[in-house]
């Protein structure tokens, strides 16, 4: 988190090399708003993400700001590894054995965002970030601020910081491949007016994202006449249309495909 924080630190003369707002993300890509002009309103953070994976993607090590370099590979192999562990039981936990979502691909792609939530001067007129869910699993750490919360009986509840936790999200292919056995979580983050700036560094965990041939649905293991299939079949380009089209937007996706 330091060395997000250092990367942010830095003159806008230098972080505005990296800036862009296309939507072929690749390599390393400072921006802000990725969704300005499709949204109604503008949010409160920036945001360095760096591509790990697939290979296509990867950021060559020399392209990633030196600043935070170093830290940014050693936390990609670590949050990696806690994600492996984490898929595998949640395989588990649908009777499927320990290796069926990283077998359809849940470590394809991976993305390392470190977001900066500075100083807002009028907090109750903007968010940090936009309620939505992710798509994959999601490793987060966040600094001590707060103002992340997450949706929970329709009421929003603080993810208080607690120093060295993680916080995992579980996204939207992840409840439509379960067919709602788990459920993606909806959050935001509050704008503050705290001078110190909030800082969290987020890993994503996804599957492929260009095919428009392989499609995914709820797991055919998990279906039975009493039970049938609560959504239908998707592509990954579908989902991510959806995702640049509207901005973030609250299970947008999940209540499109809904049968
Ligand atoms: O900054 C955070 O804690 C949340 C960020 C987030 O939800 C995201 O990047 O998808
Ligand atoms: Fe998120």
């Amino acid at each position: 988190m330091n060395a997000i924080k250092a990367f942010h630190d830095q003159p806008h003369e230098v972080k505005s090399k990296l800036y862009t707002r296309a939507h072929d993300r690749e390599g390393v890509i400072y921006t802000s708003n990725f969704d300005l002009y499709r949204t109604n309103a503008a949010t409160w953070h920036d945001s360095l993400a760096v591509w790990l994976s697939p290979e296509k993607k990867r950021a060559e090590e020399k392209e990633i700001p030196e600043v935070c370099r170093k830290e940014l590979l050693a936390w990609d192999l670590r949050s990696a590894k806690v994600a492996e562990a984490l898929l595998e039981l949640l395989s588990e936990g649908l009777g499927l054995g320990a290796e069926k979502f990283k077998d359809l691909g849940f470590l394809v792609s991976k993305l390392i965002v470190g977001h900066y939530y500075p100083y807002c001067p009028q907090p109750d007129l903007t968010v940090g970030i936009r309620p939505h869910t992710d798509s994959g699993l999601t490793v987060l750490l966040q600094n001590q601020v707060g103002g992340l919360q997450v949706k929970h009986d329709d009421e929003w509840v603080d993810v208080e910081p607690i120093p060295g936790a993680l916080t995992i999200n579980i996204g939207d292919t992840i409840q439509i491949m379960s067919n709602d056995k788990y459920v993606s979580v909806e959050h935001r983050v509050l704008a503050k007016a705290s001078k110190e700036p909030r800082i969290s560094v987020v890993t994503f965990f996804d599957l492929e994202t260009e095919s428009d041939t392989n499609y995914y649905g709820a797991l055919p293991e998990l279906l039975t006449p009493d039970k049938p299939a609560l959504y239908r079949k998707f592509t990954m380009p579908e989902l991510l249309e959806g995702f640049y089209s509207k901005g973030l937007e609250n299970k947008f996706f999940i209540q499109k495909i809904r049968l």
